[in-house]
C-alpha cells in the first residue's frame, strides 16, 4: 500500500462506520433522504477530570465537508458489498444518488481555539437528514481527538507557567494521522514547537529538536561527540548531558560552550533526559552561572505531564524549557474525549421544525432539544457563565435563570444588563458552501490564549477545580422537561 496515496489523496467519504451508509439508504428508501434535521455535537464531561475544554480541529471538518464526495472508487466498492444472501446490499439507483450528492448543509462550530463545556454544541449541522447522519462519525473522528489533546497541551502549558513547551510525540503517537493531528492540536492549546518534521510543512508550525543519546553513543567521547555537533550547529547547541554521567556531562557542554564562545557562538544549553530532574538541574544550572553561561537554558524530557511539571515547579528546579512527548499526543489518562452527535430536531412536513429527545435513565444522557445557540457572558474580560438557548430567541438584557441541564437544583441567576456577550456557535457553511474564512493556525493559538485567559484559575486547577456555570435558558430548560414527560408518556401508552 501507497500510505500516502491511499489514505491521504483518495476521498474520505467511507470514513464512516458502515451503519452511517445502511441509515443512509433507509432513508433514502424510505423518502426520508432530504428532510430537514438538526444534529448537535457535544460531549458530557470535561477530559482529564478538568474544569473546562478547549476546542480544536474545525480546520479538518471544513476540509472534510468541502470534499465530501463519494468517487467512482467508492461507489464501486459499495457496489461489491453483499447481503448475507448474497444480494446487493445497496441498489444501483442508491448509489447514483450518492454519486450526485453534493454536500448542502448549515454548518455552525465554535471557533478552534474557544474554550467549552460539557454539553454546548460545537458543532450544528443542519440539512438533509442523510447527510447529516452520514457526517456523524467524521466528525466526532476529527473533533474528539484534537479537542482531547489542544486541551491536554493547554493544561501541560498552564503547569509549565509561561515555559516553552516542545512537543516530542511522534514516535509514541497513534500511528501517522495521530501524530500529525496531535502534533497539530497541541501547537493550538500550547505548546510551542514540535518535533515533528512533516506537521511543519503541513501545518506551518514551528520545528524544533535537540539530539539523542545515540549521537554521544556514535563517537568515543561524549566530549567529542559535543565538539562535532557544535561544529555542525554552532547556532544551535543543546546538549544531551545525561547519557553516561549528568554532572560530567554538564562539565563537558561548558567546555565545549567556551570553545564555542571563541568563535563568537553562544551554546542554547542542554538537555536532561533522566533521573531527578530537579536535583539535576539544580546542579547544572549552579554549574552553567559559575561558567560564565547564566543564559544557557536547560531543557528537561523523561515522561513529563501536568502534574510532574508542577511538582517540579514545586520543587524550584531549574528548568527553562519542557519537552513532552507521550503523555501528550496520546492524552495518556485519557484516550477518548467521548463527544456524541445527536439529533434534536426535524423539519415536519407543513415545514416547521419539531425538536427531537432521546429519553435515557440517566439524565446526563438525556439530549438537549431544538436549535441552539450558545451565549457567553463576560465582564472586563472575564467570562461569568455561558447560556445555551432556542436559537432565534431574541435575548433582551436583563435576569435570566441558567439551569444545569443534569442536575436541575443547580441554578445561577444572572442580571446581563452590563454584561458583554459573545456568540459561540460561528456561521461555518451556508447551504453547502463555505462562508467562513479560516484562522491560520498562529491566530488560532492567540485566540485559545485570549479564551483560557478570560476563565480564572480556579477552572484551571488540576485537583477539584471549580465548576464553571454552563446551562439552559429556562425555557429550553422547560421544553426539555416537557418533551421527555411526553415521549416517555407516548411510549407507554
Ligand atoms: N524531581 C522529580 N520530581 C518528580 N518527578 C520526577 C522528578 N525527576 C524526574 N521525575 C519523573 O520521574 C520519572 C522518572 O522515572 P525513573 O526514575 O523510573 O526513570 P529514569 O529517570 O527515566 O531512569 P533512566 O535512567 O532509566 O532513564 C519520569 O516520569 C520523570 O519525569
Ligand atoms: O518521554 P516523552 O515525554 O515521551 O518524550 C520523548 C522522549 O523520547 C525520547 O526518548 P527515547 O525514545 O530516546 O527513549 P528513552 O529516553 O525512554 O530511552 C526523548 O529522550 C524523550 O525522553
Ligand atoms: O529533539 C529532541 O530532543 C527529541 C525529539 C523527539 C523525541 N525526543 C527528543
Ligand atoms: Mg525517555
Amino acid at each position: 500500500m501507497k500510505i500516502t496515496k491511499d489514505l491521504y489523496q483518495g476521498s474520505l467519504a467511507l470514513l464512516t462506520d458502515f451503519y452511517q451508509l445502511t441509515m443512509a439508504y433507509a432513508y433514502w428508501k424510505s423518502g426520508k433522504a432530504e428532510e430537514e434535521a438538526v444534529f448537535n455535537l457535544f460531549f458530557r464531561k470535561n477530559p482529564f477530570q478538568g474544569g473546562y475544554t478547549l476546542a480544536a480541529g474545525l480546520d479538518y471538518v471544513i476540509d472534510y465537508c468541502k470534499n465530501f464526495k463519494f468517487d467512482t472508487e467508492d461507489l464501486a466498492y459499495l457496489s461489491s458489498m453483499k447481503n448475507t444472501d448474497g444480494s446487493p446490499t445497496f441498489e444501483n439507483d442508491f448509489l447514483d444518488y450518492l454519486k450526485e450528492m453534493e454536500f448542502s448543509c448549515d454548518l455552525e462550530a465554535v471557533e478552534e481555539g474557544t474554550v467549552v463545556f460539557p454539553h454546548m454544541p460545537l458543532v450544528k449541522v443542519k440539512g438533509p437528514l442523510l447527510q447529516c447522519q452520514l457526517l456523524e462519525t467524521p466528525l466526532l473522528n476529527i473533533l474528539n481527538f484534537q479537542t482531547l489533546i489542544a486541551t491536554k497541551a493547554a493544561r501541560i502549558s498552564y503547569a509549565a507557567q509561561g515555559d516553552s513547551v516542545l512537543e516530542f510525540g511522534l514516535r509514541r503517537a497513534q500511528g501517522i494521522d495521530g501524530a500529525l493531528a496531535a502534533s497539530r492540536a497541541s501547537y493550538i492549546g500550547g505548546t510551542s514547537s514540535t518535533s515533528n518534521v512533516m506537521a511543519g510543512k503541513l501545518f506551518g508550525i514551528p520545528v524544533s529538536g535537540t539530539h539523542a543519546h545515540s549521537w554521544i553513543m556514535s563517537f568515543s567521547s561524549e566530549l567529542e561527540a559535543f565538539k562535532a555537533y557544535a561544529d555542525a550547529f554552532p547556532e544551535k547547541c543543546i546538549f544531551l548531558v545525561d547519557t553516561y554521567d549528568t554532572i560530567n556531562g554538564v562539565k563537558n557542554a561548558i567546555e565545549v560552550g567556551k570553545l564555542l564562545r571563541e568563535k563568537g557562538k553562544e551554546m542554547v544549553g542542554i538537555r536532561i533526559d533522566s533521573g531527578d530532574l530537579a536535583y539535576y538541574s539544580t546542579i547544572a544550572r549552579a554549574m552553567m552561572d559559575e561558567a560564565g553561561f547564566p543564559n544557557a537554558k536547560i531543557v528537561a524530557s523523561n515522561d513529563l505531564d501536568e502534574h510532574i511539571i508542577t511538582s517540579l515547579k514545586i520543587q524550584e528546579a531549574s528548568i527553562d524549557i519542557w519537552g513532552v512527548g507521550t503523555k501528550l499526543v496520546t492524552a495518556y489518562d485519557q484516550p477518548a474525549l467521548g463527544a456524541v452527535y445527536k439529533l434534536s430536531a426535524v423539519k415536519n412536513r407543513e415545514g416547521e421544525w419539531e425538536p427531537k429527545v432521546k429519553v435515557s435513565q440517566q439524565s446526563i444522557k438525556i439530549n438537549i432539544p431544538g436549535i441552539h445557540q450558545t451565549v457567553r457572558y463576560s465582564k472586563n474580560g472575564k467570562a461569568i457563565a455561558d447560556m445555551i438557548y432556542l436559537d432565534g430567541k431574541a435575548l433582551d438584557d436583563g435576569q435570566y435563570t441558567i439551569i444545569d441541564p443534569v442536575d436541575p437544583t443547580k441554578r445561577k441567576k444572572i442580571n446581563t444588563l452590563d454584561l458583554d456577550k459573545e456568540f459561540l456557535l460561528k456561521p461555518i457553511f451556508r447551504k453547502g458552501k463555505v462562508i467562513y474564512v479560516s484562522p491560520d493556525i498562529h491566530h488560532i493559538k492567540k485566540n485559545a490564549q485570549r479564551n483560557l485567559g478570560q476563565f480564572d484559575k480556579a477552572h484551571k486547577r488540576f485537583v477539584n477545580p471549580h465548576i464553571y456555570p454552563v446551562g439552559l435558558e429556562e425555557s429550553l430548560y422547560d421544553l426539555r422537561t416537557e418533551l421527555v414527560f411526553k415521549m416517555k408518556d407516548y411510549e407507554r401508552e
